[in-house]
């Protein structure tokens, strides 16, 4: 028993026995032009029905059958003329003009008519002519062939300008099987009918993360803040309190952009500063090397930026963006990836508070089971490292690098209250949604796994 919607119902209602056009739908059903053609869709897509597509030529009368239908045929108005008798060609050529030609072909081949040097005679009354009968039958309107005898439209078509035709696509719908049987009570929609699979446009799951995390951060009160690209070693190192001489700061770690020196990337307070605590711990500090240009290696630097520039008293900013490290590619690593960054500043933040934000952010980008660990960045103390879970590949994995931003990042920018910092990368987040073991397949442009692709709780 196949279950039908109300509009392929009324459809077989009306077909059962007998094929129908698909143009007289409408008004045997009472249902619109446009539902018809659905439920004719529907109905073949079920396999229910046939739809034969055949061409219907409508013909009309062009200029000279126009001119028969007002004048008669030229053939006509020849014998015609010579019903009182025979007559001369020059006679008769200024009585009919140009149509003479035509006239005098036609009806001396038919034997209608004979020359004589010049004299005309009809030789024979014929009551009909051929074509006669179309040119009355389509007349002013049009016809269908149906109700036009084709032989004698046949001598008008080869004729020029007498019929001008125009084809119809008709498509004549039938019953497969005519013993269908139809549940006329049951529900309208059969939400179990099989449907071709579709791929619509999606957004990249990549980018469906990084939106996720967006939104877990508006949620929790933050602000988004960015950043550029390209950015001064001032701002990537010296301001976070790493080393002129560190090893992150190597041809072989970071991007450096050759021959781009920054200018005007912070203000003379700030370089004094910033230097004054190098100096006191390191020694010797080159400006040189702070203007060097580099692709920034995390997002850490759009948070210093921004604390340094704003101050605020309170605050709670994030970012989001991509970073470049000169790393080898492999399943794990990749030389441009993208990094999620949070900062919390206020009266009285806490270690513990920064633990509780964390738990409860993971929590809504839908991480499982984590954990903290104790880690080294130049910039935080103490420092702590997230690691996360993941089930199916069954091993902890690192996540957010964290901590509270040391006195020697702060105090030299005029950042007066502390600052709970953390950032890491969202590629890695967006692996264990995904549940790919490689990287890489985030960048591969595979088609099938973009169309396919479902995140895992
Ligand atoms: N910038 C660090 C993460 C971090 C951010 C903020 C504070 C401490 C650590 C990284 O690249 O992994």
């Amino acid at each position: 028993m196949q279950v039908l919607h109300e509009i392929e119902k009324k459809i077989i209602g009306v077909i059962r026995g007998e094929w129908r056009f698909e143009a007289d739908l409408p008004f045997l059903t009472g249902l619109s032009p446009d539902q018809v053609r659905r439920g004719i869709q529907w109905l073949k897509h079920k396999d229910i029905i046939t739809v034969n597509e055949t061409a219907n030529i409508e013909f009309r009368l062009g200029k000279n059958g126009l001119e028969a239908l007002a004048n008669k045929l030229p053939e006509r108005r020849l014998m015609n003329a010579l019903k009182g008798g025979q007559r001369n060609i020059r006679e008769l050529k200024k009585e009919l003009g140009g149509v003479l030609g035509p006239a005098m072909g036609i009806a001396l081949r038919e034997g209608w008519i004979s020359n004589k040097n010049g004299i005309i005679s009809l030789e024979k009354n014929v009551d009909k002519l051929p074509g006669e009968d179309t040119i009355e039958r389509i007349g002013e309107g049009n016809a269908f062939i149906l109700n036009l005898i084709s032989k004698d439209l046949d001598t008008l078509r080869s004729r020029p300008n007498f019929i001008i035709e125009k084809k119809h696509m008709v498509h004549a719908i039938e019953l497969k099987d005519k013993e269908i049987k139809v549940d006329f009570k049951t529900k309208a929609i059969d939400v179990e009918a099989d449907a071709p699979v579709t791929h619509p446009a999606r957004v990249h799951p990549l980018n469906e993360v990084i939106a996720e995390i967006r939104e877990a951060f508006v949620a929790l009160g933050f602000t988004e803040i960015t950043g550029s690209l390209a950015q001064s070693s001032f701002w990537n190192f010296d301001a976070l309190f790493t080393p002129q001489d560190h090893p992150a700061r190597e041809i072989q770690d970071t991007f450096f952009l050759e021959g781009i020196q920054s200018s005007n990337f912070a203000t003379p307070g700030q370089i004094k500063n910033v230097s004054g605590a190098h100096k006191k711990n390191w020694g010797p500090w080159s400006l040189d090397e702070a203007r060097r240009t580099v692709l920034r290696t995390h997002t850490t630097c759009t948070t210093i930026k921004y604390l340094a520039e704003e101050r605020p008293d309170e605050a709670r900013a994030f970012s989001l963006g991509r970073v470049f490290r000169n790393e080898k590619v492999s399943y794990k690593h990749l030389v441009e990836f993208h990094q999620a960054e949070g900062v919390v500043t206020g009266p009285d933040v806490t270690l513990r508070g920064l633990m509780g934000i964390q738990e409860e952010f993971y929590k809504r980008i839908g991480l499982g089971k984590t954990k903290f660990w104790p880690t080294f960045f130049p910039y935080t103390e103490p420092s702590l490292q997230t690691m996360v879970y993941n089930e199916r590949m069954g091993k902890w994995v690192e996540l957010f690098g964290m901590g509270i931003f040391r006195p020697e990042v702060t105090r030299p920018l005029g950042i007066r209250r502390p600052v709970l910092a953390w950032g890491g990368g969202i590629e890695r987040i967006a692996m264990i949604k995904y549940g790919i073991d490689d990287v890489r397949e985030f960048y591969n442009n595979d088609l099938d796994w973009l169309r396919t692709a479902e995140k895992c709780r």
